[in-house]
């Protein structure tokens, strides 16, 4: 069994968590940075004036390497997630199809320096972006507030402190999830259950937290006024970024293959065009290395949505099998169970029509089966990933559970080793109500507000502002309209479309004329970018979110499938695997 490293080099505290072990920086005091701690000093009234892009492209293009310790690159990124998302999205503009290199490069860079992707993350706004009112009080709800925000709302502020205090109600788990596994190796029964109470205990604080969503964070504003900024350029089709976001001035021709830069000279200017663009999945607390941590801590098995074990209420998951026969076809619109490549250059690798890189996804040794939940480590900081790999192939709990599981059914359990299936079990309680929360709260924060549709009324300037104007090279409309009808619900379509482009109702392939993606389109016309998307998918695909569901559910009922039954013959049949193992070890070894 491989060692686990100690918690500072994974850039964990043992009193913080994940969180860094002291609040993040404010500002950043070298003076060169200035220019962009000035912007921040503007940034929501920059925003709402409309000028936030034209004082963008006046800035100069930073050298990231001016910055000099972690914290300084924490900040910055957070800075680059704010100001970019910003120009990217707008306010009550159309989306920028390209982010100009005084940001891209420097984020590019910074990002890579961190080890992870550029774009806004879990990290940069939770992490990374509070800020303690009492520097000697506690990280919790009562002390804390943001270093920045896109919509400049309390009820954004609220939506990313919950999280920041989820993360510090959990902040002992790491430590005692590491000292669990060495407790199981010594047979050091009272260390164990003082490490499983630990992290029942922090879960049930974790959910205490949870509810507290609703107190100050209105799902209207959530929807509508928040989530947008914290939307990627993938599967953005329809709001007009059908090939993801160009990072100009930033090389894309690297190759995971060779770790190198390729020779671009050969290339011609559509193709040196296509390989700037690149998709990222937006900001999620699918990010959070604390959930993903309980999962591989307790064994818990994610398999792709609507892919179900054989037998889902079966305690014993050696007895699981997986069923190829109940996943449906694959929605090429559904995040959760399609992933585009993050470069779309190589879709034409794929095809054979180009040379190049193809965009690789961590490597995971063993529980985690779900594309969507495995593509979102490439969004959590390098040594937090490190953490959850090297976990993965140390964590020892669920295959002891399992053990005690066989003395359980072999009438060879003492009462200790019962009352440590309890805890186990416990814990994987509050990890199950934790996601049955949670299942309420995107209910409520996005599918009813995807359902109910924005309070178009307010933006009525804005109606004026556009009126008559097509922003699209194409839509699709029910034939069973009235032309009347048709008008008017063009009208209020375009309208939200523009409003709200992350979320447009409508779906078309989101090439606008003019843009580089039609010139990539007319040149690449293998991508298929012009196809007719269907309309029933694209309304319900990512932002939309009715989609999301499934895959919620799913990940709950795989938390609560993992509980050991204490009842004797009160479960389906114990597979024999695992009555003839008397070893835990084996179990481990043959996990
Ligand atoms: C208004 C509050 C919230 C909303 C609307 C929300 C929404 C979502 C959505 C839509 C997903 C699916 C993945 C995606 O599309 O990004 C998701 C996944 C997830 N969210 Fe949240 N979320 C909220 C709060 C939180 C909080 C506070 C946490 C705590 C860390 C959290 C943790 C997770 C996790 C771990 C997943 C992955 C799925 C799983 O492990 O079961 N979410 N959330």
């Amino acid at each position: 069994m491989a060692s686990m490293r100690s918690l500072e080099e994974y850039d964990i505290s043992s009193v913080t968590g994940f969180l860094p072990a002291e609040p993040p920086l404010r500002r950043l005091a070298d003076p060169y940075f200035t220019p962009w701690e000035d912007m921040m000093d503007d940034f929501n009234g920059l925003l709402l004036a409309g000028k936030l892009r034209e004082q963008i492209h006046k800035l100069p293009q930073l050298n990231h390497k001016n910055l000099n310790t972690i914290e300084e690159h924490r900040r910055a990124f957070l800075i680059l997630c704010m100001l970019s998302h910003s120009y990217v999205w707008g306010k009550h503009e159309e989306a920028s199809e390209t982010l100009p290199a005084n940001l891209a490069v420097p984020w590019t860079a910074i990002a890579d320096h961190l080890g992870l992707c550029p774009v806004v993350c879990h990290a940069a706004v939770v992490l990374w972006n509070y800020r303690l009112l009492d520097s000697q009080g506690p990280i919790d709800l009562s002390n804390l507030t943001t270093l920045a925000t896109y919509s400049g709302s309390l009820d954004e502020s609220w939506f990313y402190l919950i999280t920041t205090a989820i993360e510090s109600a959990g902040a002992k788990c790491p430590a005692a999830i590491l000292s669990s596994i060495g407790h199981i190796q010594d047979g050091d029964y009272d260390g164990l259950k003082l490490d499983l109470t630990t992290v029942r205990d922090a879960l049930a604080d974790i959910n205490t937290v949870l509810h507290r969503m609703f107190e100050k964070c209105d799902p209207y504003v959530f929807y509508w006024k928040i989530r947008p900024y914290l939307a990627g350029w993938e599967n953005m089709a329809e709001a007009g970024l059908p090939l993801g976001l160009i990072y100009e001035g930033v090389d894309s021709l690297w190759s995971a293959e060779t770790d190198e830069y390729a020779d671009i000279s050969h290339l011609d200017e559509g193709e040196r065009l296509l390989r700037q663009y690149r998709r990222y999945a937006g900001g999620s607390a699918a990010q959070s290395s604390l959930i993903a941590t309980f999962d591989v801590a307790f064994g818990v098995e994610h398999h792709p949505v609507g892919e179900k074990p054989a037998s889902s209420t079966s305690s014993s998951p050696l007895a699981m099998k997986l069923n190829q026969s109940a996943t449906s076809p694959v929605d090429k619109n559904d995040r959760y169970r399609h992933l585009p490549s993050t470069r779309p250059a190589d879709e034409l690798d794929r095809s054979g029509t180009s040379s190049g890189a193809t965009t690789p996804l961590p490597s995971y040794k063993r529980t985690n089966r779900n594309a969507f939940l495995r593509a979102m480590r490439k969004y959590m900081p390098e040594k937090h990933r490190l953490f959850l790999e090297d976990l993965e192939t140390s964590a020892n709990i669920r295959p002891f559970m399992m053990h005690l599981e066989a003395l359980l059914h072999t009438g060879e359990i003492s009462d200790e080793e019962r009352e440590l299936i309890g805890l186990y079990n416990d814990c994987l309680h509050q990890l199950k109500l934790f996601r049955d929360k949670h299942v309420q709260i995107v209910s409520l924060y996005i599918v009813n507000q995807a359902r109910k549709g924005p309070n178009i009324a307010h933006g009525g300037f804005a109606m004026e502002k556009k009126k008559g104007e097509d922003t699209t090279t194409s839509s699709t409309s029910p034939a069973t309209t009235q032309p009347q009808d048709q008008d008017i619900l063009n009208k209020k379509k375009a309208l939200h479309n523009m409003l709200y482009p992350q979320t447009a109702l409508e779906t078309h392939p989101g090439i606008r004329e003019g843009s580089p993606s039609a010139k990539v389109s007319s040149l690449f016309p293998q991508l298929g970018l012009a196809k007719h998307v269907d309309p029933k998918t694209g309304v319900v695909r990512g932002t939309g979110g009715t989609n999301v569901m499934p895959f919620l559910k799913q990940s709950r009922d795989e938390t609560a499938d993992m509980k050991i039954s204490l009842e004797v013959g009160g479960q389906q049949s114990l597979d024999q695997e695992a009555v003839d193992s008397k070893s835990w070890t084996d179990m481990l070894l043959r996990r």
